[in-house]
């Protein structure tokens, strides 16, 4: 049974304090909710059509629900199901273009979640966040896309919402949803971890690894600067460098991945410690830890010299940085200590916005996955959706 309402979701993107691509290999991350989210509306329509505007990629697609039924019966069951919808949107092996791997990742969500009886909708998906630079925009796509498609063909509750709440799913039908998320997020990986969309469907902080979720139930409050350093860059074909360097070399690759994993549990044990009591000490090892880690990424051939440039700057200020995500480009992050100076801050800021990098002091621990009544959005989401 689909639900005959307009239906808003939200997703919060994510950043990995540490961890990033050792997870891939069955190490540890530590990784957090970002309060930068991605949106979806889904609206029924009467037309036997669907409809799909992506305005942060330029896409606007649509398809008769017919066409798409007769994908239905070769694709339920088949191992080759990617391989269908490649023939079907004309995407050819190995592709890695923006929409394509919009596009595909939407179509397998799609068929996957509505089954046989596919909705005529019109959906708009609209972030917050920059799309592919290591904050996890594609993780909060596809966990949107996935409770969106869920609740609204009937697969999981309507979570009821009022006025001035943001209501949520319960702890089965989160599942359901990081589990289908996750399959977008292979469409568009080829070979992720699982963590983005973990800390897409949950938010707050997390401790990743090998699939099993650990929610960190007290951590301190921490100010971090993140830097796009708007250089673009695929995780796709990130992660499957590292991949290739691993098989490569293996002696050689193997320990830096195991003193990544070591660098999250010192991370881990440190943040659990400040809960208890706060000291300019912590945060001097949270620093090393940084540093420490930010070199282990260029080990494993993720760096760039976008990023050493922010690690620069923010060193001659005594604050340390890292990437976060892929890397490749993309964002870093920068520890701001209790005891940073503003003025500091901003003299970093506007020597990082010279270099044309985009820069954001944020809160970290953004809740996960939400549904929202059109009236609860903030004014700068709807403005976003009045003309879409
Ligand atoms: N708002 C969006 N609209 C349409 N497609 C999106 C959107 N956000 C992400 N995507 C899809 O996700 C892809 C980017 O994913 P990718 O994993 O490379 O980067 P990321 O998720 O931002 O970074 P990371 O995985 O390192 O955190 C885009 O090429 C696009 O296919
Ligand atoms: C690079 C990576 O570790 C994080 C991307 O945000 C990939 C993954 O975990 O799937
Ligand atoms: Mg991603």
């Amino acid at each position: 049974m689909t639900i005959e309402r307009e239906l808003f979701v939200s997703a919060p993107g994510k950043v990995i304090l540490h961890g990033e691509h050792a997870v891939v290999h069955g190490k540890m991350a530590l990784a957090v909710g970002l309060n930068l989210r991605t949106f979806i509306r889904m609206r029924p329509r009467k037309d036997d059509t669907v409809l799909i505007n992506l305005p942060n990629i330029g896409t606007k697609l649509r398809w008769d629900i017919a066409q798409l039924q007769t994908l239905l019966p070769s694709f339920q069951d088949d191992p080759q199901k990617l391989e269908i919808l490649k023939n079907f949107a004309g995407i050819i092996e190995g592709c890695k273009d923006t929409e394509s791997l919009a596009v595909l990742a939407f179509l397998y969500l799609y068929l996957s979640i509505c089954g046989r009886d596919l909705p005529s909708v019109d959906i708009v998906v609209w972030s917050q966040l920059p799309t592919g630079a290591g904050l996890g925009s594609s993780a909060a796509y596809c966990v949107c896309l996935a409770a969106a498609l869920l609740t609204y063909c009937g697969r999981i509750d309507d979570p009821m919402c009022d006025e001035t709440t943001i209501l949520r799913w319960s702890q089965t039908e989160l599942d359901l949803i990081n589990q289908l998320a996750f399959q977008g997020e292979k469409v568009i990986h080829g070979n992720p971890s699982g963590v983005d969309n973990a800390v897409g469907t949950w938010g707050g902080a997390l401790q990743y690894q090998s699939g099993s979720i650990t929610p960190m139930e007290r951590i301190p409050v921490l100010h971090i600067l993140l830097t796009n350093t708007k250089v673009p860059r695929s995780t796709k074909v990130l992660v499957a460098g590292v991949k290739e360097k691993l098989l490569k070399f293996p002696d050689i690759m193997e320990p830096v991945l195991s003193s990544i994993h070591a660098v999250s549990q010192e991370c881990q044990r440190v943040l659990k410690e400040m809960t208890a009591g706060l000291s300019m000490d912590h945060y001097t090892v949270l620093e090393e830890l940084i540093d420490i880690n930010q070199h282990h990424l260029n080990v494993i051939g993720v760096g760039h010299s976008s990023l050493e440039t922010i690690c620069q700057v923010t060193k001659s200020h005594g604050l340390h940085s890292k990437l976060t995500g892929a890397g490749g480009g993309g964002c870093a992050i920068t520890l701001l200590r209790t005891d940073t100076d503003h003025a500091v801050v901003e003299t970093v800021k506007q020597e990082l916005t010279n270099y044309g990098f985009q820069c954001w002091e944020t809160s970290i621990g953004a809740l996960g996955v939400s549904v929202h009544l059109p009236s609860s959005l903030t004014e700068d989401v709807r403005e976003a959706f009045s003309n879409l």
